[in-house]
C-alpha cells in the first residue's frame, strides 16, 4: 500500500533523528535545546505535576548507611576523623529525607486520581541531599522528580526519584529552567558551588522580579550564618535590608514546613489512603530500572 502524506512526513522525520550527524550539527542546537524542554514538560504534564518544591543541597552529604560503612572501615586517625564528619553530616541527609516526607504527605503530591499534583518534590536527581529528598518522597508513597544532568565523569541518577520523572539533561540552562519554572518554594540545604549557584540564581530572579516571590528556606543556621555574611552585603550596600526577607533560616524539617506555610505556600488537603490511587510502592529501584530512556544528550560538537 502506498504511503500517505503523514506517513511520508513521519518517515522522513525518523530518518532525520536516526541520523546522529544531522542531529548533532551545531545548527541543530536550538532544536536539541527545545527537545530537552519538551521531553520533561510532556512527562510532567502526563503525571499531572502542577507545581513543585525544589530541594537543593550538597551532592556529597553521606547517607547514614554510607557513614556507618565509613566508620566500620576506618583504620587510621584520618579515616576516623572523616567517618566522624560523615556521621555528623548524615544528620542533614536524614533531615532532608524527613522534610521531603512531610512535604509529600501534606503538600498535595498524593493527589487523588486524575487531580493535579502540587508541591511535588524536585531535585537535581543526584546523590547526597538530592537522593535524601527523593528518598523521603518515595517513603511517603509520592512521586518525585530528578532533574539530573549528564556530567563528564560518569554518574547515574539516584535510585529514588520516580523513573518516568527522572530526566537526564545535557544543557544546564534548560535543567535550571525546569527546576525553577514550577517551583512553589525552595529548600536549600548546606552545599558547595552547585548549591550556591542554584540558590543565588533563584534569589536573583526573585530580587529582580523576573520570577514571582516564593517561600525560600535555608536549612541549617550554623552553616548559612558562617558561609555567607548577609549582614555585610547590607552594610556595604550590595543588597537592600529588605532583600534579607526573601528567605528564612530554619533548623528542623517541621520548622521548614511551618516557614513555607507562613510565607504563603498553599498546601493541598491531605488525601485519605483510599483517595490515594497515585500512591507508589516504597522501594529502591533495581539498577536495571534506574536509567531513563536515552535522549540525544551527548552532542559531539559544541554544546
Ligand atoms: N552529581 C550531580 N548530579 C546532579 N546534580 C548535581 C550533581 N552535582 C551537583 N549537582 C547540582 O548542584 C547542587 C549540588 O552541588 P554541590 O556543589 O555539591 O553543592 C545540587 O543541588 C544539584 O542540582
Amino acid at each position: 500500500m502506498p504511503e500517505n502524506g503523514a506517513q511520508k512526513r513521519s518517515r522522513s522525520f525518523l530518518l532525520a533523528v536516526e541520523d546522529q550527524d544531522f542531529l548533532l550539527r551545531d545548527e541543530m542546537r536550538p532544536f536539541r535545546f527545545g527537545m530537552e524542554y519538551a521531553k520533561a514538560e510532556f512527562a510532567l504534564r502526563d503525571w499531572g505535576v502542577r507545581s513543585t518544591i525544589v530541594v537543593f543541597g550538597s551532592a556529597r552529604t553521606p547517607s547514614p548507611e554510607r557513614a556507618q560503612a565509613m566508620a566500620e572501615a576506618a583504620r587510621g586517625p584520618a579515616e576516623k576523623r572523616a567517618a566522624k564528619r560523615a556521621a555528623e553530616q548524615s544528620r542533614l541527609y536524614e533531615d532532608a529525607r524527613a522534610f521531603a516526607r512531610i512535604v509529600s504527605l501534606r503538600g498535595g503530591a498524593l493527589a487523588a486520581s486524575g487531580a493535579p499534583r502540587d508541591n511535588v518534590i524536585a531535585t537535581g536527581g543526584g546523590p547526597g541531599i538530592m537522593e535524601a529528598a527523593n528518598r523521603g518522597a518515595s517513603e511517603a508513597g509520592a512521586p518525585s522528580i530528578g532533574f539530573n544532568i549528564t556530567l563528564p565523569h560518569e554518574q547515574n541518577p539516584n535510585a529514588w526519584s520516580t523513573p518516568a520523572l527522572t530526566f537526564r539533561f545535557h544543557y544546564f540552562a534548560m535543567r535550571k529552567m525546569h527546576l525553577a519554572m514550577r517551583a512553589n518554594a525552595l529548600a536549600v540545604f548546606p552545599g558547595g558551588f552547585g548549591t550556591f549557584d542554584e540558590l543565588f540564581e533563584l534569589l536573583t530572579l526573585v530580587q529582580t522580579s523576573k520570577a514571582s516571590p516564593r517561600p525560600i528556606v535555608l536549612y541549617g543556621r550554623a552553616f548559612w550564618e558562617n558561609a555567607v555574611n548577609f549582614s555585610l552585603l547590607v552594610e556595604q550596600g550590595m543588597i537592600d535590608e529588605h532583600d534579607l526577607s526573601l528567605f528564612e533560616i530554619v533548623d528542623t524539617p517541621e520548622e521548614a514546613w511551618a516557614s513555607l506555610l507562613r510565607r504563603g505556600l498553599q498546601a493541598a488537603p491531605v488525601a485519605t489512603p483510599q483517595e490515594m490511587p497515585g500512591m507508589l510502592p516504597r522501594r529502591r529501584r533495581p539498577a536495571a530500572e534506574r536509567m531513563p530512556p536515552p535522549v540525544p544528550d551527548k552532542p559531539k560538537r559544541g554544546t
